[in-house]
């Protein structure tokens, strides 16, 4: 086993975790059904996340076991030698971990598949007589199946009431188009499953960067008097990524950068930097801060947007001629409350750029009656980069060593490969995973938080879906639209120039 502490040491303190957030510390049979697990999804991120949780301890052979559905024809071998490429990790311990999957193949709209999948889990269960039996449901499948695959498990694959435990389910993004779809796909989702026992996953709110926004903000002293409006002139939360849509264009095209990225991942991040302070950790505070800001959102101003979609884009054969579908947007977000009034947050993603990296940006105001002449050097920032190196730093202008008193701009550094250097980060789905299997909600979407998020997006997105915001061509490779750049300048944002330091950690 891998990770520094032993499994039993593991579990004690996931143990003291939930006790902490009156969650209960269970133990029992635990089935893991992956619907979809001979996808991309499946393979990629949820199978090796369960593999680390295993390697870890946190899940237990004689304890778990894992079901892969779907459609395909495959032996339980077929499917471990599909995903047995995407794990990496001791041989005896994979090998383990493999044993424990079983595969059931079925469709997802008929009852027949799903009777031999409660069959197979409940003869599981059956040899398991302790504690409670524990269900959790992973859909790795197109939203366009979520509302038959759910009427499949609440029809033949609950756990019994006469059982001790909980069936849990387990939803990917998009939850819909807009708030129509989104508000029917949840009234569905709704019928069939209480709130409790849905986790729509946004894997953003995995990243421990993310996870570090809430203790940041609240546990240190320093930052209570400056986050706020008169100390902060903008915020900028941004997405890049130095690759297209590569092969996934036909997809990409009915959704778009902003339903893609922005609606969710940016979204839940501006959350975290810009609620007030939650009564306490447990789930429901924390989600009630969220609704609360994102309500306080003013409606975007189509002059707060541009949009851009790079050269080549409809290249993809999936893609038609005539897309005005997004592959970048910068949009102003306006919070109409006491802390934010008149700072802009300025989303930002786009695809085919030239970095790949995320992060949020807080520039401070200019110092008043500046003696220093610091605005030749540049403001004050806080940056929270969340990937890639995982750090934070803070911009300061400091007096630059040597005999002149000259200033110039240096960092306050908290690079996490050079601070934390035998420490793992470990994978969003994996960080999520368990926490549904702890049945802690605080990092899953809530119903009305959904709501409240499409609310924000849906005219925009209906304006572009009719062609009445246009997507200004870009060269892939590079920084987007020159507009958007002019955009955030507009707003407020003033760049630093010529400072650049490359910390060992990125070198
Ligand atoms: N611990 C660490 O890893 C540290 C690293 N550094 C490194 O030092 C260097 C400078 O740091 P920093 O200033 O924070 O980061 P950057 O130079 O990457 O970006 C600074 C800001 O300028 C914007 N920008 C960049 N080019 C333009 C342009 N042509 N027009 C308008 N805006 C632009 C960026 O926007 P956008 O986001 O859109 O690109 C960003 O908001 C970086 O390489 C950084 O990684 C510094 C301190 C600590
Ligand atoms: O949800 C999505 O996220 C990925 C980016 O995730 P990251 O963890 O690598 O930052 C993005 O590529 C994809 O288009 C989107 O659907």
């Amino acid at each position: 086993m891998s990770g520094g502490s032993t499994p039993s040491s593991r579990r004690n303190s996931f143990n003291s975790l939930s006790r902490d957030l009156d969650l209960p510390s269970e133990q029992g049979c635990l089935s893991i059904v992956v619907l979809g697990a001979s996808g991309d999804l499946a393979k990629k991120k949820t199978f090796p996340a369960l593999y680390h949780l295993f390697d870890q301890g946190f899940i237990q052979s004689g304890e778990v076991h894992i079901f892969g559905y779907a459609r395909s024809n495959l032996s339980d071998d077929g499917l471990r030698e599909r995903i047995r490429g995407y794990l990496k990790g001791d041989p005896e311990d994979l090998s383990e971990f493999l044993q424990l999957i079983k595969y059931v193949s079925g469709s997802y709209d008929t009852g027949e598949g799903f009777q031999k999948l409660n069959k197979t889990i409940s003869q599981y269960e059956a040899s398991n007589k302790s504690g409670s039996y524990r269900r959790l449901f992973y859909l790795a499948l197109p939203p366009s199946v979520y509302p038959s695959v759910c009427k499949m498990i609440r029809t033949y694959c609950m756990n019994p009431s006469s059982h001790p435990g909980w069936t849990r389910v387990i939803v990917e993004k998009p939850f819909g188009k807009d708030l129509d779809s989104a508000e029917e796909l949840s009234a569905q989702l709704g019928e069939l499953f209480e709130e409790h026992q849905l986790y729509r996953i946004d894997h953003y709110l995995g990243k421990e960067l993310v996870q570090n926004l809430l203790v940041l903000r609240f546990a240190n002293r320093l930052f209570l008097p400056l986050w706020n409006r008169d100390n902060i002139d903008n915020i900028q939360i941004v997405f890049r990524e130095d690759f297209g849509t590569e092969g996934r264009g036909g997809y990409f095209d009915q959704y778009g950068i902003i339903r893609d990225i922005i609606q969710n991942h940016l979204l839940q991040v501006f959350c975290l930097v810009a609620m007030e302070k939650p009564v306490s950790l447990k789930p429901e505070h924390i989600r009630d801060e969220k609704v609360k800001v994102l309500q306080s959102v003013n409606p975007i101003k189509p002059e707060e947007v541009v949009l851009g979609q790079y050269d080549g884009y409809k290249d993809d054969p999936t893609v038609p001629d005539d897309s005005n579908t997004p592959t970048f947007a910068s949009v102003v977000l306006r919070v109409h409350n006491e802390r934010w009034e008149g700072v802009p947050f300025i989303l930002k993603a786009g695809k085919a750029l030239s970095s790949r990296k995320a992060e949020v940006r807080v520039q401070f105001k200019d110092v008043p009656g500046d003696i220093f002449r610091n605005k030749r050097q540049g403001r004050n920032e806080f940056v929270i980069r969340l990937q890639p190196s995982e750090a934070m730093y803070m911009k300061l202008t400091v007096k630059k060593p040597g005999l002149e008193m000259a200033t110039e701009q240096s960092e306050l550094d908290l690079s996490y490969g050079m601070r934390y250097q035998n420490i793992k980060i470990p994978e969003a789905y994996e960080r999520l995973i368990l926490d549904t299997i702890r049945g802690d909600q605080q990092h899953f979407v809530r119903r009305d938080e959904l709501k409240a998020a499409w609310q924000i997006f849906t005219p925009l997105l209906h304006d572009i879906d009719d062609g009445k915001l246009k997507a200004l061509p870009y060269e892939p490779g590079s920084r987007g639209p020159k507009e958007a750049d002019e955009l955030s300048a507009r707003v407020g944002y003033v760049q630093t120039h010529g400072y650049i330091w490359i910390p060992p950690t990125l070198a």
